[in-house]
């Protein structure tokens, strides 16, 4: 019998798929690196092809390293990299534009536009976001506005809209299922989060036709089948969530109060509120956590735009490292004396102060300033950031163990260098767990427990294993040191100095 379920992790600079066996040990990971296009300056588009193309490699990887075949496989779940928008042609499946990333910052105008106009708090109290470039909404109407007849072949029926999960489903299934999950469509700006329902009066401020959105689903629920031809055939696809939701279920998050921050691309903190759609007084993001037979759990989120981009920088446009993994040990190495601060705003700056036109800095160099120093800035300003956002859910939530514990996941957290310089700038124990693929994880469980071959929501939460306790080993006085420096960096890097 098929009992092995297969996680497509279709992230922002990777695609992966990550078999697991039925006690969530992992059977096989393939995964592929694909093209960052920056075609103008604060621009991020993907290729949608090269999307789909590495998604199926990374498959092919996963099974041949599991040493299995698709009939092997009782369920895909899929998490993805949220927000970014695809368009695609209903009869042909391709792709009118590429996929504009998340990171994409061209609709700032609009959006200061929209919020001149006060639309700011109607779309903050139907869909729990801002208006910031960050999400689906402007920039699908960027698309429709700037892809030749795009509104009118929109209205007549003929163009999909649909974040990655949405465009891998329709691409899996053959073009039979346009259909997402509650937590993606929480991020697109269109939403309503407390009807559970795409809103009609936002999609009209937005100008997008309702004929190209696709159905919205529970994340554990009938997504379609993958089609015949494909080396999965005839597998049901029965999870779906955005990957941060999916690494807040995969980390065991399903308590009211319960956090996690992932570490990747960007860095993203999840509370779990439960049933209570709680609104944040300190610029963070209401958002569906996940929603099961029809209830939906809410969380607050906390969103950095820059985490591991930071490193990459490090390695791809100054040079200083050859591998990610190097970071902190360069880091290790950085003059304790020299107070150096970068303030990653490369695409801006995301919570808590949503500051699209930023634009990065470095503070404090001076002479002897060198690569130690600068990758030292870098990974410091992972957890700087990481404080402004538990600063900030603090005046929002006071219970739960977002007091005294951090559960973290994603990349970055391989780096014990950076862990302990969290645990120290939080000054609370930082959790690693046992299995880092927390996000596919959380997508597999959302397949596999509807399959019937992973257990329920409380025995998969008392599964869950830590890796290691990161304890806080600074002093309170140079803590408030740093986050001193750290927040005069800040305040002279914002666009707006009130
Ligand atoms: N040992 C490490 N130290 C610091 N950063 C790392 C390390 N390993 C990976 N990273 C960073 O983590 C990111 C990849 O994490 P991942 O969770 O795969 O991200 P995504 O899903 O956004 O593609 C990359 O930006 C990479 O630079
Ligand atoms: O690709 P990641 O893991 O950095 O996640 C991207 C987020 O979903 C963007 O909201």
């Amino acid at each position: 019998m098929a009992n092995h379920v297969l996680a497509i992790d279709q992230g922002t600079t990777s695609s992966r798929a990550i078999i697991f066996r039925e006690d969530r040990t992992v059977a096989g990971v393939g995964q592929q690196e694909f093209t960052q296009h920056f075609p103008r300056s604060g621009w991020v588009e993907h290729d949608p092809e090269e999307i789909w193309e590495t998604v199926n490699r990374s498959i092919s990887e996963a099974l041949e390293k599991a040493g299995l075949t698709g009939a092997d496989i009782a369920a895909v779940g899929i998490t993805n990299q949220r927000e970014t928008v695809v368009v695609w042609d209903r009869e042909t499946g391709e792709a009118v534009f590429n996929a504009i990333v998340w990171q994409d910052r061209r609709t700032a105008s609009l959006c200061g536009q929209m919020k001149d106009d006060g639309l700011e708090p109607l779309f903050t109290r139907k869909t729990g976001l801002l208006l910031d470039p960050y999400f689906s909404g402007t920039k699908l109407r960027w698309l429709l506005d700037n892809v030749p007849q795009g509104r009118a072949r929109a209205e007549r029926g003929e163009l999909c809209f649909g974040t990655v999960d949405s465009f891998l489903i329709w691409r899996l299934t053959g073009g039979a299922h346009h259909v997402t999950d509650a937590t993606n469509a929480s991020r697109t700006l269109m939403y309503n989060i407390e009807q559970n329902q795409w809103d009609e009066e936002l999609l009209g401020y937005l100008q997008v036709p309702s004929e190209m959105l696709p159905e919205v689903r529970d994340s554990a629920d009938d997504f379609g089948t993958v089609r015949q031809d494909h080396v999965l055939g005839g597998t049901p696809i029965l999870g779906v969530a955005g990957d941060q939701q999916a690494a807040t279920i995969g980390n065991a998050c399903f308590e009211p109060g319960m956090m996690k921050v992932t570490y990747g691309t960007g860095c993203f903190s999840l509370l779990n509120t439960g049933g209570e759609l709680v609104r944040s007084q300190n610029r963070l993001l209401s958002t569906i956590a996940y929603r099961l037979d029809g209830a939906t759990t809410y969380a607050v989120e906390g969103s950095i735009f820059v985490a591991g981009a930071g490193v990459q920088w490090l390695r791809d446009g100054l040079g200083l490292i050859n591998a990610a993994e190097e970071s902190g040990q360069l880091a290790e190495k950085a003059d304790p004396e020299q107070a150096v601060y970068l303030v990653p705003a490369f695409v801006g700056l995301g919570a808590p102060y949503w500051d699209a036109d930023a634009r990065g800095a470095m503070f404090g160099l001076t002479r002897s300033t060198g690569p130690a120093e600068i990758a030292k800035a870098t990974l410091d300003s992972v957890c700087y950031q990481t404080h402004d956002l538990l600063t900030a859910k603090r005046g929002d939530w006071q219970g739960g163990n977002a007091q005294t514990v951090l559960r973290v996941d994603g990349g970055m957290v391989a780096s014990d260098w950076t862990m302990q310089r969290l645990a120290d700038i939080l000054g609370v124990p930082v959790d690693r767990p046992e299995i880092l693929e927390t996000t596919a994880l959380g997508a597999a469980w959302l397949a596999g427990q509807r399959a019937g071959v992973w257990p329920d929501m409380d025995a998969f939460a008392a599964g869950w294993a830590r890796d290691r306790r990161f304890e806080p080993q600074i002093d309170d006085a140079s803590r408030s040191a740093d986050l001193a420096g750290w927040k005069d960096a800040v305040r002279r890097t914002l666009s707006r100095r009130d």
